[in-house]
């Protein structure tokens, strides 16, 4: 796939999909399945809920991660986000490329902007339902994937584009993950080699489905100590 097939997050068919929301819990990954999933905390700093994701997606990476050779462990660092950080990441990510553009029109930043990060009202991190992941040694060392998790575009030359020209090694690894990532059913964002997700609007345009399994959700419906929010 070249970048010009990519189904952007802001394509209006991921939009037209509908939100449905069936209910599911979110869970911390951390607990989960007797910690088969590891969880890097460097996203603590900026928000305390994202090691939580919808079970479904949880039971989905154990799957994924049973794929993996022995010694190659799924690395999480997040899933959960709430809808008012996406909309700053967002807003943050597009007033840089205004800044950069300025003679773009709003629906080219819009476009160039959800190649990085989602629209705030599509979100499948605030619905639980994305993970941004890579490889790591069981020691908890990251491999190297051809881009650190979470570069842009303009910052990697397009080498986030999960199928673009990388090394050898850091193309088998690439493969290595999508390849268990999708036979447990998550789908690619394929701008960004570490962005998953399952049951979001964006997997349901991906696969065919005729709604999404889960809609946005708000922090509020946490309290600080339990696994399972209400
Ligand atoms: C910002 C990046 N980590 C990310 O999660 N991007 C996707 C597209 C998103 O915002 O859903
Ligand atoms: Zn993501």
């Amino acid at each position: 796939m070249t970048g010009d097939d990519v189904v952007l997050m802001s394509d209006p068919r991921v939009a037209a999909v509908p939100p449905a929301e069936c209910g599911e819990p979110l869970v911390d990954v951390r607990a989960y399945a007797d910690g088969a999933l590891r969880v890097d905390g460097r996203e603590e700093a900026r928000q305390d809920s994202y090691m939580y994701l919808r079970e479904g997606v949880a039971a989905r990476l154990v799957a994924a991660q049973r794929q993996l050779p022995a010694g190659t462990r799924l690395l999480i660092l997040e899933g959960y986000r709430p809808p008012a950080l996406q909309r700053r990441y967002f807003t943050a990510y597009a007033d840089g490329l205004r800044a950069a553009h300025p003679e773009w029109p709003a629906d080219r930043v819009r476009a160039a902007a959800s190649r990085y990060v989602s629209p705030p009202e599509i979100a499948p991190h605030s619905a639980g339902a994305a993970v941004d992941l890579t490889l790591a040694t069981e020691d908890g060392v990251e491999l190297d994937m051809g881009t650190r998790v979470n570069a842009d575009p303009e910052e990697s030359a397009g080498a986030c584009y999960t199928h673009a020209a990388v090394t050898p090694e850091a193309r088998a690894r690439r493969d290595l993950l999508c390849a268990a990532l999708e036979a447990a059913g998550l789908v690619n964002y394929p701008t960004e080699w570490w962005h998953w997700s399952y049951g979001d609007r964006y997997w349901a345009l991906a696969t065919g489905k005729a709604e999404a399994l889960y809609g946005p959700c708000e922090l509020p419906a946490f309290e600080a100590g339990r696994t399972h929010p209400r």
